[in-house]
């Protein structure tokens, strides 16, 4: 594939930043003349979003196995890909995406423990060498994070959905997951501190994206 446009994807656990961060990214990229598209994972089209309602349903009548879950992370993906991401990355559009493959490795790999020998060959699988050139990974102690859910659960009035219902342990292997991802890949991975005040969050962010995006033009 001939990729002209840039792909960068937001990171981190629940409750850290990410949405609301997503749509700074967006604004200062556009405000720079820059043509964007902003989609999420999983989802992003119409039947990647179908497939993110089945692996986000919390019924209680049959549970979801380990490896239909990792199955339908990367059958959302493969469609995302092909109806959304390659297409605007070929037109010279640049993709945001909230959330993208660090976080099958750091929720299916280390919060349900698949192998990362197994995640990384559907990877190559359905990636075929694509790659985000960028990857924001907004990081905070847990505590503090959950408390941010909360009060946007209740506020929002919204039901815990099949992730959001996992205990402490699992986010805490999501978050080292993450992290050692981010050492892994430096050139990649952007660590931010998620744990400031918004202002200060966005300036950090703002500082990389300005970097990148002189360095790639
Ligand atoms: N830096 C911040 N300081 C305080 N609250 C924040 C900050 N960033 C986001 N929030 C709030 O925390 C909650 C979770 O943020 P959100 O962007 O939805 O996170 P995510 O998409 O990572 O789950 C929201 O209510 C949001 O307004
Ligand atoms: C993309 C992706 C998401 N997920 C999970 C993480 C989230 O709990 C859930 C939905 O993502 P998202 O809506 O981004 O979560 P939130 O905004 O609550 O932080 O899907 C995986 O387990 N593996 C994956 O590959």
């Amino acid at each position: 594939m001939t990729k002209r446009g840039r792909f960068i994807t937001l990171e981190g656990g629940e409750g850290v930043g990410k949405s609301t961060n997503m749509a700074f990214v967006v604004a200062s990229l556009e405000a720079q003349g820059i043509e964007v598209v902003s989609t999420r994972e999983p989802g992003g089209t119409p039947r990647a979003e179908a497939i993110r309602a089945l692996l986000l349903d919390p019924s209680p009548q049959e549970p979801l196995h380990t490896d239909a879950e990792l199955l339908l992370m990367f059958a959302a993906r493969a469609q995302h890909l092909a109806e959304k991401i390659v297409p605007a990355l070929k037109r010279g559009v640049w993709v945001v995406c909230d959330r993208f493959t660090d976080a099958t490795f750091a929720y299916q790999g280390g919060g349900r423990g698949v192998a990362v020998e197994r995640i990384a060959q559907l990877e190559a699988f359905v990636q075929q060498g694509l790659a985000p050139d960028l990857t924001l990974l907004l990081d905070m102690p847990l505590t503090a994070a959950q408390a941010r859910l909360e009060s946007r659960l209740s506020s929002q009035k919204e039901q815990r959905d099949r992730f959001e219902q996992e205990q402490g342990g699992f986010f805490q292997a999501v978050r080292n997951a993450y992290l050692a991802r981010a050492s892994a890949e430096p050139n990649r991975f952007a660590l931010i501190n998620a744990h400031q005040a918004l202002a200060d969050v966005q300036a950090d962010i703002d500082r990389v994206v300005a970097s990148r995006v002189a360095q790639w033009r």
